[in-house]
C-alpha cells in the first residue's frame, strides 16, 4: 500500500464521494479474539483521537500516513482476495471516519462478515459483525519518558479520553463485542475489573467474562516470550480468557501481517 501524505483526525479529502485514508490492505490469519486464525482481509486506516506509547501502528497514530481510497476501490481490493469472507476494519481508530460506515455497510450487503478493531470511545450506527473493543488502561498513557516521539505532550489528552462509559456501554449493546485488553503485567488487572464492573452497570446486556480477553503487550516475538506465560496466568487465576497475537507468533513483526 502506497502512502502518500499524513492524517490525524481529518477526513479523507482529495478523491470524490465515500473515501477513507488507508495505510494498509491485506490478506492475512485473524491474529487476535475469539476469531483468531480466521482468514480475513485486513483495512487499516491512518488516524487515531488517542496516542498509546506501544501502539503497534506507528504510522496510524504518532506518524500517520496514508493513501485515500474510495470505498469502491477499498471493497474492489477486499474482493480480489477471492478466498475470504471475513474483513477487519482497523486502524488507527477506524471509528473516527464517517465513511467507515459507508464501507461496512457496503460490506455487509456483499455478504462479509465484518469485524471492527475500535478503542471503545466512539459509537457508530454500522452492520458490525463483531465489535472488537479494545479499551486502553492507564499503562497506555504516553508519559515523557514512554513517549516514543516527544515528551509528554499527548499524555493529559489521551488520559481524558481513553474511556468513554457511554460509548463502551452502547457498542457492547449494539453489537456482538468482546473486550479485549492490552496487558503490561499485573499492575493491570485491578483496573480491568474496576472498568468491566462500571460498564456492566452502565450497559443494558450481560458481558460474561467468556467476552473478555487479556492479550500480552508486545510487537515481537521475543516481547512476547517475555510475557505471554504472565498474562496466560493472569488469565486463568481471573477467569479470563487469554488471547495469543497469532500474527506476531507466525511472522514476527512484519508490515502487512
Ligand atoms: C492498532 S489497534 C487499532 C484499533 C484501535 N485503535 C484499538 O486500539 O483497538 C489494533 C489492536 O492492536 C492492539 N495493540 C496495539 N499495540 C499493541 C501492543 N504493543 N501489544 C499488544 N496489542 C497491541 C490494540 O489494543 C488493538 O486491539
Ligand atoms: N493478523 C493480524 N490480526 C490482527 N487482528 C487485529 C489486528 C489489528 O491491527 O487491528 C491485526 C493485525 O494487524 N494482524
Ligand atoms: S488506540 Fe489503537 S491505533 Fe490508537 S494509538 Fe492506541 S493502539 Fe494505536
Ligand atoms: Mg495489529
Amino acid at each position: 500500500m502506497p502512502v502518500s501524505s499524513t492524517a490525524d483526525e481529518q477526513p479523507a479529502d482529495d478523491v470524490d464521494g465515500a473515501a477513507l485514508p488507508v495505510n494498509e490492505l491485506f490478506y492475512s490469519l485473524q491474529g487476535e479474539g475469539k476469531l483468531t486464525g480466521t482468514p480475513s482481509v485486513f483495512v487499516r486506516t491512518s488516524g487515531c483521537n488517542l496516542r498509546c506509547w506501544f501502539c503497534d501502528s506507528y504510522h496510524t497514530s504518532w506518524e500517520p500516513t496514508h493513501a485515500t481510497m474510495s470505498v469502491d476501490d477499498i471493497v474492489e481490493e477486499v474482493q480480489s482476495h477471492d478466498d475470504a469472507d471475513h474483513v477487519v476494519l482497523t486502524g488507527g481508530e477506524p471509528l473516527i471516519h464517517d465513511d467507515a460506515v459507508t464501507l461496512l455497510e457496503q460490506l455487509d450487503d456483499l455478504g462479509y462478515h465484518t469485524t471492527v478493531e475500535t478503542n471503545g470511545t466512539i459509537h457508530r450506527d454500522a452492520p458490525i459483525d463483531l465489535a472488537s473493543i479494545s479499551p486502553k488502561l492507564a499503562s497506555s498513557t504516553p508519559s515523557p519518558e514512554k513517549d516514543p516521539k516527544g515528551d509528554g505532550e499527548w499524555a493529559d489528552r489521551h488520559e481524558e479520553r481513553r474511556i468513554d462509559l457511554d460509548a463502551l456501554g452502547a457498542l457492547v449493546d449494539d453489537y456482538n463485542a468482546q473486550l479485549k485488553f492490552v496487558v503490561t503485567g499485573p499492575d493491570d488487572l485491578p483496573e480491568i475489573e474496576s472498568l468491566l464492573a462500571d460498564v456492566r452497570s452502565t450497559a443494558a446486556s450481560r458481558i460474561p467474562d467468556s467476552d473478555v480477553l487479556l492479550m500480552p503487550e508486545g510487537t515481537t516475538r521475543d516481547e512476547l516470550d517475555a510475557r505471554r506465560n504472565e498474562v496466560a496466568e493472569l488469565a486463568m487465576e481471573y477467569g479470563y480468557r487469554y488471547t495469543p497475537r497469532l500474527h506476531v507468533d507466525l511472522w514476527n513483526d512484519a508490515p502487512e501481517t
